[in-house]
């Protein structure tokens, strides 16, 4: 049944040890995130999510990056492995937050790594990021756990960003955005625009045709109303210093059976 929850987890009191790959470390002020997270959450609310907190887990730097760590298809939810050790205790406390809601759970094992965030699901496809955290056999066991399901797995190269979805998310109508110097192969994705910012890539579907989006892509936010859409923008900035983005902060739950 059609549903509209979401998962988010709280920041944590190391969140500053978070990891960061591809750009300068930057200090981050945990208080602000914190008040950065909770507006983030009422956005969320504001359009009818109800949102499910993840027991926090407060020994993980990145924990609040919730989306890395269940991949949802239908009502299966799949736990990842974590392509960075250290994130790897993260899963424990997802797995129980899906399964007290009813999901079929699955799970990627050893060797296989995936992160959530390489994971971008358009309609029935569903394309697997193959890069720093998640690799081949990550790749192979998605394909595993969802073709069976209906859905078709389509692996495409990351290099130059953290995850997939660091580079594209995609539109209501399933365009797909992404900023140029950050996507391995455009060509890949059916239907692409262009947009002049990075975090501009990134967008999540609220529902009713409404697009949460960082405020740190405000040319991207005019390109997008101007084509029709309207974009709720969020101020994440505390999460972009730890290379994250607004899709990273929640995981959508949209058919539940329980
Ligand atoms: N899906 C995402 O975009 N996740 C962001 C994860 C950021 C975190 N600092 C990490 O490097 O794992």
């Amino acid at each position: 049944m059609p549903s509209k929850k979401a998962l988010v987890r709280r920041p944590g009191p190391r969140l500053a040890e978070g990891l960061v790959t591809h750009i300068e470390r930057e200090k981050v002020d945990v208080d602000r995130a914190v008040e950065q997270w909770e507006a983030y959450v009422e956005a969320l609310r504001a359009h009818d999510w109800e949102t499910i907190e993840v027991e926090p887990a407060d020994d993980c730097p990145d924990s609040v990056f919730v989306e890395d760590t269940v991949v949802m298809y239908r009502n299966v939810a799949l736990i990842t492995r974590p392509g960075a050790e250290s994130r790897r205790k993260e899963t424990p406390g997802v797995e129980e937050a899906v399964a007290s809601l009813g999901c079929s759970v699955n799970w990627i094992w050893e060797p296989g790594t995936l992160d959530g965030g390489d994971v971008l699901k358009i309609a029935d496809t569903i394309y697997v990021g193959r890069g720093g955290r998640t690799n081949t056999a990550g790749v192979q066991q998605v394909r595993a756990a969802f073709e069976p399901l209906g859905a078709r797995v389509v692996a495409v190269p990351v290099s130059k960003v953290l995850h997939l979805k660091s580079a594209v998310t995609a539109l209501p109508d399933g365009t797909v955005l992404g900023h140029i110097p950050s996507v391995d192969r455009p060509s890949l994705f059916p239907g692409f625009l262009s947009v002049p910012e990075q975090s501009g890539a990134h967008v999540v579907l609220l529902g009713g045709g409404k697009l949460l989006m960082a405020d740190s892509a405000p040319k991207t936010a005019e390109l997008l109303t101007d084509l029709g859409h309207e974009v709720v923008a969020v101020d994440i900035g505390e999460f972009e210093k730890l290379e994250g983005c607004v899709t990273c902060l929640s995981v959508r739950l949209r058919e539940l059976y329980a």
